[in-house]
């Protein structure tokens, strides 16, 4: 497991692209919140939940992604809970110095109501995908109002389930002024990695009504997914990519394109998506070519980490400098899905507290 407490690695502003919402949940929260609404936990104390959510060792992504089923119970299908979990959010983000983070979440796997089969055999309730957008939201303002850091939402369509992702993309075209930037394709890439029609279709639908696009690929999935990913999908970034190096070709062109890559060490380890060592990590490649890329926790509550987890293990174990982290927090910035304007004041803000020339041409 990263080291979770201790010195900063990069004490100084940051960016985040790639985190799951609903995979950083406090514990804590989830036992509240069960309590108050009568929910069995399968394991009663924080610490045994805690035990029971997180993955210890490096294990796969489909077991991984059944974490999800401990806990996604206790707060879907409820406002004050959904809610708390976006206020709590902002506030663990703005103690791991992110001054601005984009975090992902499936509208529709904290519904419980327009949805058939309900998610997590849910009784039905009245909240439906759009209640949940308008519910998270407002968790993120009164957290930005309170804690100063700003988070935007990336809406994510899941791979086993097409016949959700136009409802995705609509609800992206809805909220694009209010507090959504961009949508998804996550889920486990390792059961099926086509485009299923579903999908493409949303993506078409986006690309049409100019919402920003992210695609999971190449975690565990070969790099014939990233290929899909850009070139079906039309997506502006990828989720992880870690596959990507094993199509050379695929990858200096990405390399041209100056494509981001969001960047999850840990998660990758853990997920077994890469070789658990990490001085052979194809980050380090990643490096080497200064390409852009970010880096992210993924979903920190079942790795049990922080961004600076990751920022140490980088560090560490790939040789990161100061330097390196300035200017990949750069492109995280450059690369987010933000309009203009503010992109351009997060920027700002990144260059003063970096010290560094707006116009310095090593950045
Ligand atoms: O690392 C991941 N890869 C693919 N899918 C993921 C990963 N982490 C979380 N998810 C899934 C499970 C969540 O419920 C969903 C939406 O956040 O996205």
């Amino acid at each position: 497991m990263a080291e979770k407490t201790g010195k900063s690695a990069f004490d100084k502003p940051k960016v985040e692209l790639h985190v799951h919402l609903d995979g950083a949940i406090r514990i804590k929260t989830i036992v509240e919140v069960a309590k108050r609404r009568g929910i069995t936990l399968p394991q009663s104390s924080e610490n045994e939940m805690r035990d029971l959510c997180i993955v210890h060792e490096p294990t796969t992504l489909t077991e991984f992604l059944g974490k999800f089923k401990n806990f996604m119970h206790v707060i879907a299908g409820d406002r004050e809970a959904i809610k708390r979990i976006a206020y709590e959010f902002v506030e663990t983000k703005a103690k791991e110095g992110v001054i601005y983070a984009e975090a992902r979440y499936s509208p529709q796997l904290l519904a419980n109501k327009g949805l058939d089969p309900l998610p997590w055999d849910q009784k039905p309730g009245d909240i439906t995908p759009d209640d949940v957008v308008d519910l998270v939201n407002q968790g993120f303002k009164e957290g930005e109002k309170a804690f100063k850091t700003k988070v935007r939402s990336i809406l994510c369509c899941l791979r086993h389930m097409p016949n959700w992702s136009m409802d995705v993309v609509e609800l992206c075209k809805k909220y694009r002024n209010d507090g959504v930037v961009a949508i998804d394709l996550a889920g486990d890439e390792s059961l099926n990695c086509e485009a299923y029609p579903g999908h493409k279709r949303a993506f078409e639908e986006a690309v049409r009504s100019e919402v920003h696009r992210t695609v999971h690929a190449g975690e565990v999935g070969p790099a014939s997914v990233v290929r899909e990913a850009v070139e079906v999908l039309k997506a502006e970034r990828i989720g992880h990519g870690y596959h990507t190096l094993e199509d050379l070709t695929l990858y200096k062109q990405l390399l041209q394109q100056n494509m981001h890559f969001e960047m999850c060490p840990v998660s990758s380890r853990l997920t077994g998506a890469c070789d658990p060592d990490f001085t052979k990590h194809p980050l380090i490649k990643f490096k080497n070519d200064k390409a852009n890329y970010s880096l992210n926790t993924d979903d920190p509550t079942i790795f049990n980490s922080t961004l600076n987890s990751d920022y140490k293990v980088a560090k560490k174990y790939m040789h990161f400098t100061e330097e390196e982290f300035k200017r990949l927090n750069i492109n995280a910035a450059k690369s987010c899905f933000l309009p203009a304007k503010e992109k351009d004041e997060l920027l700002k803000q990144l260059y003063k507290a970096y010290g560094i020339e707006q116009h310095s041409t090593s950045f």
